[in-house]
């Protein structure tokens, strides 16, 4: 018999009022026995929790009980509302280690049986998993869509339809020699084919920012050392993140800050001063920076003010980064300019900042929310938002354009690339072999969810 499993499911304690979940087959009788009474299906019972052996009162709590399969886990499952002290979760929990056919959850595991059970794909599942690690609002309205279904709904009816297509095209072949079945079939098979790969074109170019918009835009900071990378840093995130000193070369590993800029979400890095480094840890700081660079989605270009001889000056932005990635020059510590030079009007953005009067950080800090919002470009169409989902369309585009463009072949092998699109689409939502993602998909998951 399948074991039940329990855990806690609200935050860390001590806190006002501490969720325990259930779920399993045991649900029943651990519950009659912690509070003698099976609350009604999705109502909430006020009961006194006791031992089960010593039946001594551990808490007053509010219990909920949710009958399978209508459930979160298509289980019987229930809420067990108690406070929150210490002592009372540890209790309450001591007493269900006490019925042999419970044990504690593992991380993600109600998700797991949820998943298991049918009750939601993955594509579902890794909508929970955004939600609760949302930071922003952004993050959090893709995230309750995702969770709602809506990604998954498109990719299975991409894929319905597949499989659609090939039906018609083996029910062409199929009659292949009765002179009734008109041969056009096949040809208006290939041209919706040919309409549903520019439909995943489009979407797939589209969901850059859906996927920008769950892991946050990436904007490094880089420059010279001493140039005042760290020290901006900290005056954008309004924190001390970073140390600062006047020692050239202080930063040496990467430094990220999660920024919420209006609802958008934003990682800011702060890397290694870029110079010809003698030492082996200034070497990979350096290397971790221009990495870094590479996949950032803009670079800030920290530069001091001319004169300024605190900055070793020998090591400057790689050609191939400032070509590829949008950089913006900041000219640090602008408070020690004399005379303030004026804006330039050219085509890179060229921002004064002093990190010491805060001169100029507004004008960045709202520069970069402009920046934000038009990378992400929050849509109401679902988007993916994982580069597995990216992963998997890119094969199903793979096998749809063989399938469209090999006139030539038999039409039972076009017919066969066609399977493998609509399989490469079900990977995605978990209706095809995906047994080996799901340790790393339900791994990133907490105790009790
Ligand atoms: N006057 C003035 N000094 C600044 C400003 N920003 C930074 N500094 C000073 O410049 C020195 C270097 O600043 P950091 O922020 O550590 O520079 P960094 O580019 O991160 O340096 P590395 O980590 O060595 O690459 C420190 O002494 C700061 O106090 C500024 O806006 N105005």
């Amino acid at each position: 018999m399948k074991e039940t499993i329990y855990a806690l499911s609200s935050g860390s304690v001590p806190s006002g009022v501490a969720v325990i979940r259930i779920s399993g087959p045991a649900v029943r009788k651990v519950v009659s026995s912690l509070c003698r009474k099976i609350p009604t299906h999705r109502q909430t019972q006020l009961s006194k929790l006791r031992d089960p052996q010593t039946r001594e009162v551990l808490d007053e709590a509010l219990v909920l009980y949710f009958q399978g399969p209508n459930s979160f886990t298509g289980e019987d499952v229930a809420e067990i509302h108690c406070h929150g002290g210490r002592a009372v979760v540890a209790a309450v929990l001591n007493s269900l280690a006490q019925f042999e056919a419970c044990r504690p959850a593992e991380p993600g595991e109600f998700t797991r049986r949820a998943f298991d059970g049918g009750r939601m794909d993955l594509t579902e599942v890794e909508g929970l998993a955004d939600l609760i690690a949302s930071e922003t609002e952004s993050q959090r309205r893709q995230a309750v869509r995702q969770m709602g279904g809506a990604l998954g709904k498109l990719y299975d009816d991409w894929r319905k339809r597949l499989i659609h297509m090939r039906a018609m095209i083996e029910a062409d072949f199929d009659f292949a020699d009765e002179e009734d079945v008109p041969g056009s079939v096949a040809d208006k098979v290939w041209a919706e084919a040919g309409e549903l790969k520019a439909e995943i074109e489009d979407h797939l170019v589209r969901s850059k920012s859906g996927e920008r918009l769950r892991s946050g835009v990436q904007v490094v900071l880089m420059g010279a050392p001493n140039a005042g990378k760290s020290s901006l840093l900290n005056a954008i995130a309004g924190r001390d993140v970073a140390i600062v000193t006047e020692e050239a070369g202080t930063t040496r590993d990467v430094i990220e800050v999660h920024l919420d800029l209006v609802g958008y979400p934003v990682t800011l890095v702060d890397t290694a001063g870029l110079r010809k480094a003698e030492g082996v840890v200034e070497q990979e700081g350096i290397r971790r920076a221009e990495q870094r660079g590479r996949e950032a989605d803009l670079i800030l270009w920290a530069v001091e003010p001319d004169g300024i001889e605190s900055t070793d000056k020998d090591g400057g932005l790689p050609a191939d980064l400032s070509t590829e990635v949008p950089v913006w020059t900041v000219r640090t510590k602008a408070d020690l300019e004399t005379p303030p030079k004026q804006d330039s009007s050219g085509t890179t953005i060229d921002i004064p900042a002093s990190s010491k009067d805060r001169n100029g950080v507004r004008a960045l800090f709202e520069a970069l929310t402009c920046f934000a919002k038009e990378t992400i470009s929050v849509s109401e169409v679902p988007l993916a938002t994982r580069s597995r989902h990216r992963h998997y369309l890119n094969d199903c585009l793979t096998n749809l354009e063989k399938a469209v463009t090999a006139d030539h072949l038999p039409a039972e092998l076009r017919a066969e690339d066609l399977r493998r699109a609509a399989d490469d689409l079900g990977r995605i939502t978990g209706r095809i072999d995906v047994e080996d993602l799901l340790d790393v998909i339900f791994r990133d998951f907490c105790i009790g969810k």
